[in-house]
């Protein structure tokens, strides 16, 4: 059997770290072999671009080096890791993916949607998520999340109106996309849970 490719999207702190572990454990005690990871980054290679790419000193960044670099780093989780694992009849579940550099880069930083998904063709070798959960939340509410919980990257640095774009970027991208599953992000963990258990539950009865 082929694996599952599910991924995680939403503003910053939207709780995307919190239910995929969840997704994990639950997938692994009905039986499923899970691999996870993020984005940018899950490789060495990945790793060296992410450093570059959140690092707060690096200011400068052209927004154009920036959307290449989260296609670099793409193109290698790709070919070394979804892939592969998708090949070997895993479930794979990653942090993140395309649809992030489309409202981040594409929306909020104003490169657009098409010049985005040129580059990221090329990048993902024309691979799609089976699903896209996307977490909702206020960017007010993410920031504040993200404050309490630690220390902030380059991108969560970035003014509220970045955020506010996000925002209305993931609002205008889901109703284009079949595969994306909104959820209310403000609502208790274990529901949102609960409600992507459901959907899991449908896409693998559908394989
Ligand atoms: N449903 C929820 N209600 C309230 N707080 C939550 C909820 N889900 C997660 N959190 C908390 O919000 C913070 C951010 O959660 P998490 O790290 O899972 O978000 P994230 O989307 O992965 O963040 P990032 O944007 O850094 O990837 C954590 O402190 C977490 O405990
Ligand atoms: C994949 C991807 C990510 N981003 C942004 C979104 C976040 O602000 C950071 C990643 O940090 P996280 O804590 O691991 O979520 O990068 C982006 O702008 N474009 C992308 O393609």
């Amino acid at each position: 059997m082929k694996g599952i490719f599910i991924t995680f999207e939403g503003p910053d702190g939207a709780g995307k770290t919190t239910q995929i572990n969840l997704l994990k454990e639950y997938l692994i005690s009905k039986g499923f072999d899970v691999v996870l990871t993020r984005e940018p980054g899950g490789t060495p290679i990945g790793e060296k671009i992410r450093n570059v790419i959140l690092d707060v000193e690096n200011k400068e960044m052209d927004d154009i080096c920036e959307a290449l670099l989260y296609a670099a780093s793409r193109a290698q989780l790709v070919k070394e890791f979804i892939l592969p694992n998708i090949e070997q009849g895993k479930v794979v579940i990653c942090d993140r993916f395309v649809e992030s550099s489309i409202v981040y880069q594409g929306y909020a930083r104003g490169i657009g949607e098409e010049k985005i998904e040129a580059i990221n063709n090329i990048a993902t070798r024309g691979l799609v998520p089976d699903a896209v959960f996307l977490l909702m939340l206020t960017p007010e509410e993410g920031i504040k999340r993200k404050k309490n919980s630690g220390k902030l990257d380059r991108l969560e640095m970035e003014k509220i109106e970045f955020h506010k774009k996000v925002y209305e970027g993931y609002n205008r991208l889901k109703g284009k996309r079949k595969n994306v599953f909104e959820i209310d992000a403000t609502l208790d963990v274990n529901l949102i849970h609960n409600k992507i258990i459901g959907i899991v539950e449908n896409l693998l009865r559908e394989e």
